[in-house]
This record gives structure tokens, sequence and C-alpha cells, in this order.
């Protein structure tokens, strides 16, 4: 493929995955890319130099220089961004499952527009870490719209579902675009609600995402919810700092096989390909070249604790199978001890734990069956006494 031709990608959200993994995966496929963000400093950086490099976190030193790429701020030059939507080839996200809903009225005018003008089919893909993104943004976009609006916008825009992996640590804070990240990347796409043919060198294409994006979010994102929060309790600063400690990395591994195991009965995955699965995921938390700390892995604990995400569908779903997950119990009560004053959910998280008392919390957080929401609490109470 000619390395420059005159694709267009809009990406919402020029951070850590925006420009440390779909940022390659689309300049390598040709597009230029307009980031769409909301800080205007990082704005001004990206206008300013239209390129910057990733630097693969491994023993021999390497660099991809990404190019093309330009800035608009989502709320500053709002015009501008309908206008690009209206006439670009692909639009990916990656802001925070949060922020979906935010970027919504953006999105849906740039739609509308786009209709009217007549452009072409034209998929959007939320890269969040959360089961079924781009469905939600969709439903997001759908009530910014009238019903005629969105029957003309439907037909033309799918939403495929899609699960992105690369471990992308917070940068660098002097104003550098450049980004470190671990060498290894997945990107795979539900063909499903794909309204055209698309088919990007980098990203895998399948007919049911379910499997994969909960083997993901249980496995890779499960693991490091365990290290954050244990580390976090006894004040290992990173990911490769706590999972030296060998009392977590055993929690690590307890976690990762009840999750396996769920995994394994629903979706058939093989025990060695489990195993294989687990053994990657640990030697890319172990990688020394990144420093990934624990506040960032376990930032936004009430969206963790949720009973859709990492701990508590996993822990849930082998209750309902009449397994005992006692590692997961110990992260989840171990996430509410996640005391980050610069983190706004650890703060509410805690201001809810000082006015309601921690069983209350549980339960509101979690929406956990008493059973669960009593073992989580006594082994709350047992982690805050150490
Ligand atoms: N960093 C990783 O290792 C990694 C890996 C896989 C998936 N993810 C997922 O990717 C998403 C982003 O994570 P991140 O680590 O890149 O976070 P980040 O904070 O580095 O990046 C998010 C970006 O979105 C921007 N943003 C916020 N509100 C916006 C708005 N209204 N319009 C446009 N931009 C807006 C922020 O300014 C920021 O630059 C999350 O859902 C995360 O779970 C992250
Ligand atoms: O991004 P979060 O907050 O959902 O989770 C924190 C990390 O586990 C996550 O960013 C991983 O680094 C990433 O999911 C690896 O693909």
């Amino acid at each position: 493929m000619e390395r420059y031709s005159n694709m267009l990608a809009v990406h919402f959200g020029a951070g850590n995955i925006g420009r440390g993994f779909v940022g390659e995966v689309l300049n390598n496929n040709g597009y230029k890319i307009c980031f769409v963000d909301v800080q205007q400093s990082l704005i001004d950086e990206i206008n300013k130099k239209n390129s910057y490099q990733i630097e693969l976190a491994q023993e021999k030193e390497e660099s991809i220089e990404i190019n093309d790429v330009y800035a608009l701020n989502s709320q500053e030059n709002k015009a501008e961004v309908v206008d690009t939507i209206a006439r670009a080839d692909l639009v990916t996200v990656s802001v925070g499952v949060s922020i979906l809903p935010f970027i919504a009225p953006v999105l849906a005018a740039g739609l509308e527009q786009r209709v009217k003008a007549e452009g072409g089919p034209l998929h959007v893909i939320a890269c969040e870490n959360a089961v079924g993104a781009s469905t939600t943004l969709k439903q997001a976009v759908k009530e910014e719209l009238s019903e005629s609006s969105w029957a003309r916008i439907s037909e033309m825009t799918g939403f495929p579902d899609a699960a992105v992996d690369r471990i992308v640590p917070n940068q660098r804070t002097d104003g550098s675009l450049d980004v470190k990240v671990e060498p290894f990347f997945e990107w795979i796409v539900e063909q499903q609600g794909m309204v055209k043919e698309e088919n990007l060198t980098g990203i895998k294409y399948v007919k049911n995402l379910t499997p994969y994006i909960e083997r993901k979010l249980f496995t890779v994102n499960t693991g490091h919810a365990c290290i954050a929060y244990l580390g976090f309790i006894n004040g290992q600063a990173s990911v490769a700092e706590a999972l030296a400690d060998e009392s977590i990395r055993a929690q690590v591994e307890g976690a990762l096989n009840e999750t396996g195991r769920l995994l394994e009965e629903k979706y058939q995955f093989s025990n060695e390909e489990m195993e294989l699965y687990h053994n990657k995921i640990i030697e890319r938390f172990e990688n020394t070249h990144l420093s990934d700390p624990v506040e960032r892995v376990g930032r936004n604990p009430l969206r963790k604790l949720k009973s859709t995400d990492r701990l508590i569908s996993p822990l849930s779903q082998l209750h309902q199978r009449g397994i005992e997950a006692p590692h997961l119990i110990t992260v989840a009560a171990a996430a509410f001890l996640f005391d980050v004053q610069e983190d706004e959910e650890s703060v509410k998280l805690q201001e809810m734990v000082d006015e309601l008392g921690i069983e209350k919390t549980i339960q509101q957080v979690t929406d956990l069956p008493d059973e669960l929401v009593s073992k989580i609490e006594k082994e709350y109470m047992t982690l805050k006494s150490r």
C-alpha cells in the first residue's frame, strides 16, 4: 500500500493508547490522522511538530516515526471537527469509556453533515477497555439525533466493537509527544456491525468479539488490577516492582487461574492456550524497560469495580456457576483501599466508605449478592488491619 495516500482518519483522544498504538496502525495503513482532544497544550504541540516517535520498550533500541498528524480541539474547533468527520474515511476513539457520552454530540453533528453531503459509509471504532464500547458510543450518538436523522446515519455508519491491547504507561510531562510502549500489540475488530469492506494491516477481524474482549479484560486487565491494588497497599510504586513481590505474584497467578477457569468453560479456550496466554501476560508485566506506576493501572476504581468490569464480572459469573474465587475477592477488597488524591474516583470511593461504611459501599458500587459482599468486607477488614 502506498504510504501516504489521501485517506483521512479522525481519532478522538491523543493520549497514551491514541498516540502509542492507534496512531501507529493508522499511519502504517496510509492514513493522515486528525487527533481530536481537549488538552490545548497537547494540540498545539501536535500542530507544531506534525510528527512524533514511538519508542519500543525492549533491549534493542527501536523507534517508529509517525508522520502526517495534526490536531483539533473538540470544544474550541467544533465546526472544523464536524467538517473533518463529514469527509473522513475512518473514525477511531480512545478517550476512556466514561467520556464517550461527551464526544457523542460532536460526532453526531459530523455524521449528520456527512449524510447531507452524501459522504460514503464509515466505521466508528471505540478502542476502550470495556465490553461493547462502540455499541455504547452508538447509543450515545443515537440519543443526540432525531429519529429521521438517525435512520439515515445508521444505514451508512457502522460501530463495530473492538478490543485493543498494548501497555502504554503515562508519558513524559515535558511536553514531548514521543511515546514509549511495549512491543506487543493486538487490535481485534468484530465484523458484525461493519458497513463496508475494510481490512487494515495490524487489525484482526473476527465474527464474534465476546471471547476475545472477555479474555483480554479478564486476564490482562484483571491481572493488572490485582498488581496495582495489592501493590498500592504494600507501598510498591510500579507494576514490575509489585510483581517482584512473591506474595503478589501468587495472588496474580491465583486470580488468573480463577478467570482462566471461567474463560475455558465459557469459550472452550484450551488449558494449554490459556497457559500460554497467562505466561505471555506475566512476561509483559515484568518488562523492566517500561515503568508503569500502580496509580495509573488502578485508576478509576469505581469503573473497575462495576458489575461489568474486570473484577466483579468474572467473580459474579464464577459465583453463578458455584465456583469460589478467593483471589478475586482479595483483589476486589484491595481496590476499596485505593486512596489516591489525584484520582477523582478514588476520592469519591473513599468518601463513600466514610459516609456509608464499607458494607453499603461494596453493595452500591458492585451490585453483588450479600454473600459476596460479606466476603469482600471481611477481606477488606483483614487487609486494612495489616
Ligand atoms: N494506556 C493503555 O495501556 C491502554 C491500553 C488499551 C486500552 N486503553 C484504553 O484506552 C482508553 C484511553 O486510555 P489512555 O491510557 O490513552 O488514557 P489517556 O488519558 O492517556 O488518553 C485519553 C485522552 O483523551 C482525551 N480526552 C478527554 N476528554 C476528551 C474529549 N471530550 N474529547 C476528546 N478527547 C478527550 C484526554 O485529554 C487524553 O489525551 C481507555 O479506555 C483505556 O482503558 C489504554
Ligand atoms: O486503562 P484502564 O484504566 O482500563 O486499565 C489500566 C491498564 O490495565 C490498561 O491500560 C492496560 O495497560 C491495557 O489495557 C493493556 O492493553
